[in-house]
This record gives structure tokens, C-alpha cells and sequence, in this order.
């Protein structure tokens, strides 16, 4: 028995399922959860010892790589003069000064603890500030597990075939009304229906609880016309693509903006921090201004802002994400590559330095029944192949990869070399 093993043995005794988070439990992939010990830059090491090239990123914040020193050190600097005081400090100020510069159509931005609090709030507040209660959002989309958000959700709820939770009222999730990602049509007709009932559409920019799904051209675009002719607001839900797919987001890639925008991941440099922030007249109906309430113990916590105020800087240099996103091209098409020399049907997408990959047939993926349809038993030899060779992929075909400033092409290559052997043994 490993070490990883032994631990997972151990955290079962009183540990739900010896994780504090399903994803974690590689239930999708099969076999034991890896626990690790320390990450590094583009890599990171399990108790054991063994060394990964690190794809998953803690499921996406560590943009710079594991363990950036001048984050390092705005965290130890920050501990040092005490860890929370539950009152407003000065850095959240800064922060959010930052934020609503950089983020468009933000003008106030609320700190919270977490991205599903963040949609949770962002959700709230949308029926609060239009007065209605239905809302629409997208299959495989994923935005934390709050009840109303828990319906046909993608990420690790699709594991688990629990995509609409027990646990969710019936009388709640009847306001949440589910479409197809990516059907212009779909959208069009659900508001045609039942436009004047819609407090909001939440939308993932890129879907990456579906593995990576990019916007088709126009998706976005009618979701922001449909929400302006029926009064509805648009959630743009930008946990993983901010800061991820371009400093602005997803919205400054493709030039849609939301009414609320819901943040995560990056902003937070790897400690537990979330944000909802928008347009003022919609913000301000958050309290202690408006009557929409919502709070936190934790919120704006100094030593969290510190990582992520240090991280946010840092992610502003000079061709940042034009680097990112050269390497993860050469990433996937060198994954293309290799796979077409071995006669695997396969696929690519990304965007910026978040990707995905699919053992399919398919040309293009663009939408949820799609990525279901995906040969799974084969993406899961896929996986454990490139664990045995030390490359650490999403433990679970539904999930986006992304890549770090840490990653160097020499990284790169070794990702490809080990995926030309596990190819071939496919
Ligand atoms: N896809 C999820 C987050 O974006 C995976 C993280 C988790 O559920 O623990």
C-alpha cells in the first residue's frame, strides 16, 4: 500500500468519503485519490514523493503557478499583524478599486468567501432587484452548489449522477429553468415564453464543468440582447475564466458584458476568496444600502486579499496572457498530434489557458450531450496513464486543464512525450 493509499484509508474514518470535496475522490476515473503534499510552480508532489507536471492548478486559481514567492510573501507579511478582525480594512479597498478598473461594467463589488456564495448572492440579488423569481441557466454549467444553482449542474455533480441534488426543494428548483448550451434558438424561445418571469440567465462564459466549452458565435451576444428586452439581468459567471481566459475575463475576450459578474479562483490567489460586482443601480440594492441581504463573517479577509491583490498585479505584466496562451496551443495541438498518429479519435478546445480534450468523433464540441457522449472509458485509461507517467490531468473527463505562467515548454514536451506512450497503449 502506498502512502496515498494509507491516507485515503485513514481520512475515510471520519471524512465523508475521505474528501472535503466530491471531485476529489476520483470516483469519475477510478482507483485511489492521490494526496499530495506540496505543490511548486507548474508542479506538485505526493506523499509519496513523486513529482506531477500539474494541469489541474487547484481546479484553476494558480495562474502564476504553485507557491509564487511575492505571494508567498504578501501572505506572511499579512499574517503577521493578525488573521481576520471582521471589520472593513484598507486592502479590500484596494482590491476592489482594482477589480472595478479592470472588470467591465463593474462598478461596486461585494467580497465573499467562495464562488458558489458568490452566484448564490449574485442570484439573490437579481430576483431582488427585478422582483421575479425565475431563472435560466445552462446544462453542465456548474456554479458552485447552492440549491437553486444544483439543477443539471455539470463538474463533479455529474459523477455522482446527482446533477439535480436531493436535498433541493422541489418548490425551489421549479424556478430554475434549464437550456441547452450554446442554443441561440432555445434562448430565444424560452424568453418568447416566458421573457416577463425572468429574473435572470447565469451562464458560464466558457463552460468548464463540462470539460473546456467555448460561446459559438452569437450565444453570449443574445443572451445579453434577450436579457435587454425582457428586463432580465445576465449572471456572467466568471469563477474560472477571470483573470483565466484574459486579464478582463471572458467578457473582455468576447465583448459581452454582464449586469453581475460573479469572480473567484484567480482573484484570490489561491485562498479562499469570492466576488459579485456589477453595475451600481443593481449593486446598490445590496445591503446595508438596499433591502437584499447578504454577509459574511470572513468576507474581505485581509491575508486572502493580500494573495490576491499580489496575484492580481502580477497577472498585468507585459504579455502575460499571450504567453499563456502560446503554451497551451502548443499543448493541444501537440496532444492532436499525437493522437492522430495513434489513431485516436480526438479533439481539442481552448481558450486562453484553460482546455479541454475529447476521445470522440466529433469535430467540434459545443454543447453538454456532446461531452456525455465522449468515450469516457478511454479518457479514464487516458488519466491514469498520465499519472503512472507524472503528468496530473483533471481526475475526471468533464472537467476544464489549465495552464500556468510557472509551465515551461520543456514541461510541455515532457506532457507530450508521456502522451505518445499512453496513445499508443490506448
Ligand atoms: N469544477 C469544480 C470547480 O470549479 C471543481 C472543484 C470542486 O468541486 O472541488
Amino acid at each position: 500500500m502506498n502512502r496515498s493509499e494509507q491516507l485515503f484509508q485513514d481520512a475515510q474514518k471520519h471524512i465523508p468519503g475521505g474528501v472535503n470535496s466530491p471531485v476529489r475522490a476520483f470516483r469519475a476515473v477510478g482507483g485511489t485519490p492521490v494526496f499530495f503534499e506540496k505543490a511548486k510552480g507548474a508542479y506538485i508532489y505526493d506523499a509519496d514523493g513523486k513529482q506531477y507536471v500539474d494541469y489541474v492548478q487547484s481546479w484553476g486559481p494558480m495562474v502564476l503557478g504553485h507557491a509564487h514567492p511575492e505571494v508567498i510573501a504578501a501572505v506572511v507579511e499579512k499574517v503577521q499583524h493578525g488573521l481576520s478582525f471582521g471589520a472593513p480594512t484598507e486592502i479590500e479597498t484596494t482590491l476592489a478599486d482594482e477589480l472595478c478598473q479592470i472588470m467591465p461594467g463593474m462598478d461596486l463589488v461585494r467580497f465573499v468567501s467562495s464562488g458558489t456564495e458568490a452566484t448564490m448572492s449574485a442570484i439573490r440579488l437579481a430576483r431582488g432587484f427585478t422582483g421575479r423569481d425565475t431563472i435560466i441557466k445552462f446544462e453542465g454549467c456548474y456554479h458552485g452548489h447552492s440549491d437553486s444553482l444544483l439543477i443539471k449542474a455539470g463538474s463533479g455533480a455529474l459523477t455522482l449522477g446527482v446533477p439535480s441534488s436531493p436535498g433541493v426543494p422541489a418548490a425551489l428548483a421549479q424556478h430554475t429553468v434549464t437550456l441547452t448550451y450554446n442554443d441561440i434558438e432555445g434562448v430565444k424561445k424560452a424568453f418568447q415564453e416566458m421573457g416577463d418571469q425572468i429574473a435572470c440567465v447565469i451562464a458560464e462564459p466558457v463552460c468548464g464543468n463540462m470539460n473546456c466549452v467555448p460561446p459559438i458565435p452569437g450565444f453570449l451576444e443574445t443572451l445579453r440582447e434577450e436579457c435587454d428586452k425582457s428586463g432580465a439581468l445576465l449572471v456572467i459567471d466568471e469563477v474560472m475564466t477571470g483573470f483565466r481566459v484574459s486579464l478582463t475575463g471572458a467578457q473582455g475576450h468576447y465583448g459581452v458584458t454582464a449586469d453581475i459578474t460573479t469572480l473567484g479562483k484567480v482573484m484570490g490567489g489561491g485562498m479562499p476568496v469570492g466576488a459579485f460586482g456589477g453595475r451600481r443601480e443593481v449593486m446598490e440594492h445590496i445591503a446595508p444600502l438596499g433591502p437584499v441581504y447578504q454577509a459574511g463573517t470572513l468576507s474581505g479577509n485581509p491575508v486572502a486579499m493580500a494573495a490576491g491583490l499580489t496575484n492580481l498585479r502580477l497577472v498585468q505584466e507585459e504579455g502575460f496572457y499571450e504567453s499563456l496562451s502560446q503554451k497551451t496551443t502548443l499543448l493541444v495541438e501537440g496532444l492532436q498530434d499525437r493522437a492522430n498518429a495513434a489513431n485516436i479519435p480526438f479533439t481539442t478546445n481552448h481558450v486562453g489557458s484553460m482546455f479541454g480534450f475529447f476521445f470522440t468523433d466529433a469535430p467540434h464540441i459545443t454543447n453538454y450531450q456532446q461531452v456525455m457522449d465522449c468515450n469516457i472509458e478511454r479518457f479514464n485509461k487516458f488519466f491514469h496513464g498520465m499519472l503512472q507517467e507524472g503528468v496530473y490531468l483533471a481526475p475526471a473527463s468533464y472537467e476544464a486543464g489549465f495552464m500556468s505562467a510557472a509551465h515551461t515548454e520543456k514541461d510541455i514536451q515532457f506532457t507530450l512525450d508521456a502522451a505518445e506512450k499512453v496513445f499508443s497503449s490506448l
